[in-house]
């Protein structure tokens, strides 16, 4: 599998363990090139920047002794697990600055789940890209590089959430495995206005909005095994019977988070043996990153990749 480098990124740091990377052009024919090579799961990361410690925290208290030499090395073995796994390629968005790229870091940018959405509208036969609108300030210019490399690859019809009152975090959408129902958080970082939005331009799914007052995102506090079942922490879902599809309640919070890798693969966080053992018995395997530096920022594993899927 290889990592692929987007366009815009400047420099990788310390980041060249991860190894492999390439860069993809910009004309038409190279576009051709990416719809054609689309055989891979594709899942978009962005490493963390200098100042990650000064990220955004909202329902957390503001954390201590966050070590940035311990976050990259938290992010390059969670892109391992990518790496490493039959069916992926990863592909590296370049750095995301405040005032259009000439201020600092956007602190928060490695949690790139946040600006985009990738829908498979199946009756229409069409990959669609829904760009988001961050309610935090700070995060909207994370989003400019996001879009840069979706419309770049010339495989989706890209849509924008950027009307009056509409706002939406990737964090907040929760697409349900095998079906065309999506759970929208309305959290306080999406409104009913982005949740409306979001119906109109994917007219052929099935979108419902969820209270989620408890956590920063919907998917901080549930998200869906590859048969459709939600998954939870009990204490931080505002109501668990919400889900036609049935939920299951985990012991640990970061055992709400799975990201699917394949059918019988997930990839869940290190802070959940319990979670991870209880979802092993039920046949699944278990990928495990350590990703504590992110957790103490709200993050948590599906929030630091957008997955494409084949
Ligand atoms: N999708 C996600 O769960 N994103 C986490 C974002 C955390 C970041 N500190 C924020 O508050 O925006």
């Amino acid at each position: 599998m290889n990592i692929v480098r987007l366009r815009g990124l400047k420099g990788l740091g310390g980041l060249g363990r991860v190894g492999g990377f390439r860069s993809l052009g910009s004309g038409p024919s190279n576009l051709q090139v990416e719809r054609e090579k689309h055989t891979h799961n594709v899942a978009i990361v962005r490493p963390p920047p200098p100042n990650f410690a000064q990220g955004l925290v909202t329902h957390f208290p503001t954390p201590t002794g966050t070590d940035y030499g311990v976050a990259l090395e938290q992010w390059e073995g969670y892109c391992k697990v990518f790496k490493d796994h039959k069916g992926w390629e990863l592909k590296m968005l370049g750095e995301a600055r405040v005032k259009g790229g000439s201020g600092t870091h956007c602190p928060d940018s490695v949690f790139v789940e946040d600006t985009a959405v990738l829908f498979k509208d199946d009756v229409v036969g069409e990959d669609v890209a829904v760009i988001c609108s961050n309610m935090a300030e700070i995060r909207r210019p994370e989003v400019g590089t996001m879009e840069e490399a979706i419309e770049g690859t010339g495989a989706f019809r890209v849509e924008r959430i950027d009307g009056e009152g509409e706002l939406l975090d990737g964090g907040d959408v929760l697409k349900v495995p095998g079906g065309n129902r999506v759970y929208v958080g309305l959290s306080s970082r999406s409104t009913p206005g982005g949740v409306e939005r979001l119906q109109r331009v994917l007219p052929n799914h099935d979108i419902r909005g969820v209270p989620t007052t408890k956590v920063l995102h919907l998917k901080s506090c549930v998200t869906a095994l590859p048969d459709g079942t939600i998954i939870g922490y009990d204490p931080i879902v505002d109501d668990t019977g919400f889900f036609d599809e049935g939920y299951l309640g985990l012991p640990e919070e970061g055992g709400a988070h799975v990201v699917v890798l394949d059918e019988k693969t997930l990839l869940m966080a290190a802070s959940a043996p319990k979670s991870a053992e209880i979802l092993a018995k039920k046949g699944y395997n278990i990928e495990v990153a350590d990703i504590s530096q992110f957790e103490k920022l709200e993050g948590c594993v599906t929030c630091l990749s957008v997955r494409w899927r084949k």
